[in-house]
């Protein structure tokens, strides 16, 4: 077991989890409409090209591009309409010499051609002739054979998280079912005598439990499956009860609550007692979120959240979610700089003690062009503080705080 309080730092409580997390992944087959937002389980190849053929991507006229040289509004080139595509249809024909066929946007573009026209630059002198005030080039107006996607190119890589462009992908090579890696399910727990469901009155000393839903939500937006296990009280045989059946019914466990050195802080000996390797560590050198305990109850990873609502979201943030979004452990060991992507400019002085990692909330705001960030002040218990920040800003370990005017790496929410 790990010693109370023997705090890590962020990227060790990383390395430790990654040495214990199960590498295997269940995968489901599923229509393609309920595919959003799942990842991928295999490489996607396309088994033909898309398109299928060369297309015109405007209205107007197909061509021969060296028939079009050097035409202008003063020396139009001229053309006989010999055809014209339908859509939806393979051009019967060729386009020969100083010949033209009308085309829409999307037709088909006929053999002999290799260039399209805009309607805007021809002149029709009748129904069978045209002038072309414009030269175009190979290739202009036209998308090849293949361009979207070639046959064998991989159109989605495993682990891809679908999106609705990639919906959209896998419709045009004519993907119908997805091997997705099942989401991973999520037990929450909130644990205290204190706390009472939204739906009762606190009695004076209660307060109701907010950290099952931030965590339900949480779970929910990277794309896992949470569930829900209601309250439990600070006692041993009652959490063990309850914990046994959590774990056995999911694939990860969070527990809020009483993970710190309280006397009724009873999270860390329950979960080390159900199972090894059991608690990994207990405590992390960051702000807000130091008393996070982090273990593994066989292939389970099992965390012990604070219980302040806004240390248990940031705690979330950075070791559970990388889990569940990603459905490949290994990315615990990514750079922490790569989830904070802004760069913004802090407007107050904010102190840091050196040795920690600080993840301070943030509003955002433009001020002369440059994106700004005002820390939300305010302790860890209160929601409002995450309620009203746009985003965390990250201030390493190396530094003793921040200046105002300093430039911030910032996550948004
Ligand atoms: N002497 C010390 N006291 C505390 C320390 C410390 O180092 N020494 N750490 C503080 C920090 S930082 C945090 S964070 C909390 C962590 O406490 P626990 O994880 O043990 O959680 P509890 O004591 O059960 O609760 C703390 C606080 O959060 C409220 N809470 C808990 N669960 C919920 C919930 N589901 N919904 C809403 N609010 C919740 C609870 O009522 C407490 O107010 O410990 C500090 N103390
Ligand atoms: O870690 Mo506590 O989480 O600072 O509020």
């Amino acid at each position: 077991m790990a010693e109370l309080f023997k705090a890590l730092t962020v990227e060790e409580a990383r390395a430790v989890l990654t040495r214990y997390l199960p590498t295997k992944k269940t995968v489901t087959k599923v229509p393609l409409l309920e595919s959003l937002g799942r990842l991928l389980a295999v490489d996607v190849r396309a088994a033909e090209d898309v398109p299928g053929f060369d297309r015109s991507t405007m209205d107007g006229f197909a061509v021969r591009a060296k028939d079009t040289y050097g035409a202008s509004e003063s020396l139009p080139a001229y053309a006989d309409i010999s055809g014209e595509v339908l859509m939806g249809h393979m051009p019967q024909g060729k386009v020969g010499a100083g010949r033209a066929w009308r085309i829409s946007t999307g037709g088909m573009l006929p053999s002999g051609a290799d260039a399209v026209v805009m309607v805007e630059f021809t002149e029709e002198l009748d129904k069978k002739s045209i002038l072309i005030t414009k030269a175009v080039a190979p290739g202009e107006n036209v998308v090849r054979k293949g361009e979207d996607i070639a046959a064998g190119e991989i159109a989605l890589p495993a682990y891809h998280r679908i999106r609705p462009q990639d919906l959209g992908m896998l419709s045009s090579i004519g993907v119908t079912e997805v091997d997705i890696i099942l989401p991973i399910r999520v037990g929450i727990i909130s644990t205290g005598d204190e706390l009472v469901a939204p739906f009762e009155s606190p009695a004076p000393g209660q307060v109701r439990d907010i950290n099952s839903y931030t965590l339900f939500g949480a779970v929910a937006a990277c794309g896992g499956v949470p569930q829900y296990h209601g309250i439990v009280r600070d006692n041993h045989e009652e959490l063990r009860n309850v914990l046994e059946k959590v774990i056995a019914d999911n694939d990860m466990v969070l527990l809020s609550g009483g993970s710190s050195v309280g006397a009724r802080d009873v999270a860390s000996e329950v979960i080390d007692s159900m199972g090894e390797p059991g608690v990994l560590f207990h405590g992390i050198s960051i702000k807000p979120g130091k008393p996070t305990i982090g273990a593994m109850v066989g292939d389970k990873p099992v965390f012990g959240l604070p219980g302040h609502p806004a240390s248990a979201m940031v705690v979330f943030d950075l070791l559970v979610a990388p889990l569940i979004r990603s459905g490949e452990y290994s990315v615990l060991e990514k750079d922490i700089y790569m989830d904070y992507p802004l760069q913004a400019e802090i407007v107050r002085n904010l102190h840091s003690a050196a040795g920690r990692e600080d993840f301070i909330r943030v509003r955002l705001f433009l001020r002369e062009g440059r994106l700004c960030a005002d820390p939300v002040l305010g302790k860890s218990g209160l929601i409002a503080t995450m309620v009203k920040a746009d985003g965390l800003a990250y201030i390493p370990a190396g530094k003793e705080g921040v200046e105002a005017g300093e430039i911030v790496r910032v996550k948004p929410f």
